[in-house]
């Protein structure tokens, strides 16, 4: 079609030198559609772009009727319409306003009452309407305007009658294009297709010489390309900040991955022969092959509490070693950050200035006083503190274990703390992640007692599946920071995958990561450690 048109364009320029008027064009359609137009426009600057034509565009207001505008050019005009169904003076009984609707309809009646009154072609007699007796014929102009503006797209008789039925919305304006063309200074009446590339066969044969090439289109837009979207773990893990941060709670730096054992075990009071320490369980680092020393009192009352005891506890009564204590590894439980954090905010009741530091995290909180009674300031603060990050483990992987997941966590401190306290804030914390039916049952951690694991029922399962871990940590891993005896804190974690994975029906945790492999179930996931 457009090459046909092309050559048409070509032929008439070849034997006119200009067209004046593409109107006149013998186009296959004929009619003055868009798409005739657009067909038009297409061809030339075809042409346009291997230089064989110019042409100037021009623009053309035309009219035509809306479907009511040509409704009153096939049938007459409202008032038209109103004055027929009137009896002369005189002649028969007035037709009364309802008589009338039920005669013309009632948008006639409406409208055309009105302007048959301006016209002076009607009048009222007793409760009904007649033909006013001086007026045996009427001229329907605005059915014959609208006739002429069908068959012509003008009205001869001007703007002002043109406004108006414009603003009847009998009439729109419809824009046209037509153009003016001339020959290019490539002009040929053949249209030879043009080469897209230069190829090595046109340079070893010479055709490169005379052959034409298609320009550039700076101005085309390119392939869309398909836009980026945030991974379901990304989202998942934005709605559970949402609700921590919704919930008062601060969030806990979490950037080291690499952590010694000191921190991701000994200080939490995980015993040092403890089967998660294995190499089995646990990614060790082997270079640098030590981590720095912590603060040496701090580090002399862990090894104390483990080895002898102390704060009311028996310890572990086994020997202490420094070399695993110092040993660096990928951390194993977003809980070793917890513990830093929690050190950090146990500074103030171990003495050390640390004016302005735990605002950060404790939003400036005042000291506690338990059921209204004042005490000296022992410098503790209440937190609320959470994190959503990445932790790693030495796991078999298969469809529900891969060695790297994430750990959601929140850690609560304050005085007179219980454990109802723990159930309560968890029973809400699932509820806003949509888990409404949660069961506690008794586990074990090392560093809290006491520990609680939590179920939530599946209904696509039908049944309870373990969604976290939770507990209050012990004395023996909070008094060597230097928490008061009556701080208490409690912490729960689960993990990022396995929300997402039932959230987004995916079965296997490969495929939630990018490898593609097919379906087994998520049942039994790793949500949590210990
Ligand atoms: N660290 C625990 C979760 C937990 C956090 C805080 C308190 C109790 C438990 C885990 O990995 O399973």
């Amino acid at each position: 079609m457009s090459e046909q048109l092309q050559q048409l364009i070509l032929d008439t320029l070849d034997k006119h030198s200009k067209i004046e008027d593409t109107r006149s064009l013998d186009v296959p359609d004929k009619s003055d559609s868009l798409e005739a137009q657009l067909a038009v426009l297409g061809a030339l600057n075809s042409l346009l772009s291997r230089d064989m034509v110019k042409y100037d565009s021009h623009e053309t207001f035309s009219y035509v009727l809306t479907p009511e505008g040509a409704q009153i050019a096939k049938e007459g005009s409202h008032e038209a319409r109103v004055w027929a169904a009137l009896p002369a003076k005189g002649q028969g009984i007035p037709v009364t306003p309802v008589q009338l609707k039920k005669l013309v309809g009632d948008e006639s009646a409406q409208v055309g009452q009105g302007n048959a009154f301006k016209r002076k072609w009607i009048a009222k007699e007793g409760d009904g309407l007649v033909k006013i007796s001086q007026v045996d014929s009427i001229t329907d102009t605005t059915q014959l305007d609208l006739q002429q503006i069908q068959s012509t797209g003008d009205l001869k008789s001007g703007d002002k009658v043109l406004a108006d039925l414009r603003k009847r919305k009998l009439v729109i304006q419809k824009k046209g294009q037509w153009f003016t063309v001339h020959k290019g200074p490539s002009f040929s009446t053949s249209i030879a297709k043009p080469e897209t590339d230069l190829t090595a066969d046109m340079l070893v044969s010479g055709t490169w010489k005379t052959a034409t090439f298609k320009k550039y289109n700076f101005e085309a837009e390119g392939i869309p390309t398909a836009g980026g979207a945030l991974h379901p773990l990304l989202k998942v893990r934005e709605e559970l900040r949402d609700i921590f941060l919704e919930m008062g709670f601060a969030e806990m730096p979490t950037s080291s991955f690499v952590e010694s054992a000191f921190w991701c075990f000994d200080a939490l009071f995980v015993p040092q022969q403890h089967p998660a320490r294995d190499l089995q369980d646990t990614f060790y680092i082997s270079d640098p092959p030590k981590s720095l020393p912590p603060e040496p009192s701090y580090y002399k009352r862990v090894s104390t509490v483990h080895e002898h005891g102390g704060y009311g506890s028996t310890g572990y009564r086994a020997p202490w070693s420094h070399e695993e204590s110092s040993k660096l590894l990928l951390r194993t439980h977003t809980t070793a950050s917890s513990t830093h954090m929690l050190y950090k905010l146990a500074a103030k009741c171990r003495g050390e200035d640390v004016e302005g530091d735990e605002k950060e995290f404790t939003h400036g909180a005042k000291p506690t006083t338990k059921h209204g009674e004042k005490k000296d300031d022992d410098g503790f603060r209440p937190a609320k503190l959470f994190s959503i990050d990445r932790v790693f483990r030495n796991e078999t992987m298969d469809a529900t274990h891969l060695a790297e997941f994430h750990q959601v966590e929140g850690v609560v401190a304050d005085k007179g703390l219980t454990l109802a306290d723990l159930i309560g804030f968890m029973r809400v914390f699932f509820s806003k992640m949509g888990i409404e039916q949660v069961r506690f049952k008794p586990a074990y951690n090392p560093y809290t007692e006491p520990s609680l694991e939590i179920f939530a029922f599946h209904p696509m399962l039908n049944k309870w599946v373990e969604v976290g871990n939770s507990g209050m940590f012990r004395p023996e891993m909070l008094e060597p920071m230097g928490f008061p005896k009556d701080v208490r804190v409690h912490g729960w974690g689960l993990s990022l995958e396995r929300p997402t994975m039932i959230r987004y029906g995916i079965n296997n945790i490969r495929t939630l990561l990018g490898h593609k492999v097919s379906i087994e179930s998520v049942e039994n996931s790793p949500a949590v450690m210990f």
